[in-house]
């Protein structure tokens, strides 16, 4: 599946609104994506961008947003997989944890491909006049890149690593974007710097198989090329071509391609921008590292995708917050804790991790509730997956990690304030969350906590209480014949 069949998925699937007015990228698209993320509306395609020129460019907003019909409410993330519009949460982490043991089915490289179709090279474009969206009236420059995937490999060239990572326009060849440890695109700038090789070699493919920017959002491990993963997860390799002006490899039908290098040295101011957990504080910039465009490759009639993050819910929540989950699930699985779900609910502004816990086999291990905090946040406070997730609540059988009442249902009654937590200080802090970054403490240490919402008797495998809910307190046959009344007979709702 590449991006033009799954924008013509989401076409025919009524989850696609084309606009083809004028559409000024000077916050009028990013009003209208803001507006679709914090209602779930369709995905809007703006055909006809003030600025556009020679090809350059659509725009589509929130592409792995939710839709507002409850049966399909993952259903424009499930189309990145291919998998049915009525796929859960639950089953879209499952598909991309799939991969996580199988052999790698590394790319295929091919001599050819439409995001060849067009080539701009130097002086025949300007960045500042492509129609890159102003997304927030504060941001702090126009975020181009919020649905691109970074190219970058390490000077020995054992490991491609693809990641999405924010970047503005900075002048007519440069943007300047986050490169910030332990991210890859972090881990991979400090290793060419200590090389001493000079700045490196850099694309940053926009429209990329939907599969692909699903794996850029994903923390898998240290060393792993993301081509390799998304080839044994979709059991086909992935078709690649050369850049003109380097030697990497991008997705051949890739909407647009841009090449160049990630400096070592040079900085720019970098942001503000309108973050993932909803908030941007006007005038907060840093000095970040500057990328140098030498060349754009893009394909005719070319899009670029757009996610306008702030409030819920967009793709910072339904990726960032369900990928790190899914490396959370694996990792807690391969240390052995009984944990059989990981979720972020989107309404924590993905700052929580809910773990589905199984009492039974908590109950062989004969720990104590402090004990097992501990563990829990020792593991995963430690790992890159854990950096921007500051409260883990446990969970028993009865609750379903993926459904935040549930979750709240039970950290609300189940959790003593105190003492059924533990807090961790000494760990890697998320320095985005306003709490940490612009809070009372070290910004990127530290305010991390373990809820436990296991009741004691959960760590001998038992629940000693029935729900005060329809569920729960009311024998089978009297449910089932409220049921087969409801609606027929009593004019009830239909169940949804
Ligand atoms: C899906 C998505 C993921 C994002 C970001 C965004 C979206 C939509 C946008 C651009 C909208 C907002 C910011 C938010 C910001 C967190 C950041 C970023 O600017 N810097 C960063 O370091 N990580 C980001 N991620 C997360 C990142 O992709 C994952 O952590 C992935 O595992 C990285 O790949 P490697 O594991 O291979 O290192 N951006
Ligand atoms: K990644
Ligand atoms: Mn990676």
């Amino acid at each position: 599946m590449n991006f033009r069949s799954f924008v013509e998925a989401l076409k025919e699937d009524g989850d696609l609104i084309e606009i083809n007015e004028e559409i000024d990228p000077h916050l009028e698209a990013g009003a209208i994506i803001r507006k679709v993320c914090e209602t779930n509306d369709k995905a809007p395609l703006f055909n006809n961008m003030k600025g556009a020129q020679a090809g350059l460019w659509r725009i589509l907003g929130a592409p792995a947003s939710l839709r507002s019909n409850a049966k399909e409410k993952y259903g424009r993330i499930a189309r990145h997989l291919g998998l049915p519009p009525t796929a859960s949460m639950k089953d879209i982490i499952d598909k991309m944890l799939s991969a996580a043991h199988a052999e790698p089915i590394p790319p295929n490289i091919v001599p050819d491909g439409p995001v060849k179709e067009n080539k701009l090279f130097g002086d025949e474009f300007d960045l500042t006049t492509l129609p890159a969206p102003l997304l927030h009236q504060a941001d702090g420059g126009k975020y181009i890149q919020t649905y691109g995937m970074h190219v970058l490999q390490t000077p020995d060239k054992k490991w491609t690593n693809w990641s999405i990572a924010r970047a503005m326009v900075h002048d007519k060849n440069h943007l300047v974007g986050l490169v910030m440890e332990p991210q890859h695109i972090g881990q991979i700038h400090q290793m060419w710097k200590k090389s001493g090789r000079g700045d490196i070699p850099w694309a940053l493919a926009f429209g990329v198989p939907p599969a692909a920017i699903m794996a850029a959002s994903m923390p898998i491990p240290d060393g792993v090329s993301e081509a390799g993963y998304i080839g044994a997860m979709t059991g086909c390799a992935l078709d690649v071509v050369k850049c003109e002006t380097n030697d990497l490899h991008v997705p051949a039908n890739a909407e647009i391609v841009f090449e160049g290098t990630l400096s070592i040295s040079e900085t720019a101011p970098e942001g503000p921008f309108g973050e993932m957990h909803g908030y941007v504080f006007p005038g907060d910039s840093r000095q970040c590292p500057k990328f140098k465009v030498n060349a754009i490759t893009y394909r005719n009639g070319a899009i670029m995708p757009v996610s306008n993050c702030g409030r819920i819910t967009d793709e910072t929540h339904t990726l960032i917050g369900s990928l790190n989950a899914a490396e959370i699930r694996r990792i807690c699985q391969e240390a052995g804790l009984p944990i059989t779900d990981a979720f972020s609910p989107f309404e924590t502004q993905v700052t929580w991790i809910a773990l589905g816990i199984d009492i039974q086999k908590l109950s062989h291990m004969n720990t104590t509730p402090s004990a097992f905090r501990q563990m829990i946040g020792e593991l995963i406070f430690s790992q890159k997956a854990g950096v921007t997730t500051h409260r883990i609540v446990l969970c028993g059988p009865d609750i379903n990690v993926y459904d935040v009442k549930d979750v709240m249902y039970a950290f609300t009654t189940r959790c003593r304030p105190g003492a059924d937590e533990t807090l961790f200080e000494d760990c890697r802090g998320f320095q985005l969350i306003p709490f940490m970054g612009h809070g009372t403490g070290t910004p990127n240490r530290g305010g991390k906590v373990v809820s436990d919402a296991l009741m004691p008797m959960e760590y001998k495998g038992v629940q000693n209480w029935q729900q005060a809910s329809f569920k729960d307190s009311f024998p089978d046959e009297i449910k089932d014949s409220v049921n087969c009344r409801w609606s027929k007979e009593w004019g009830f709702a239909e169940e949804m």
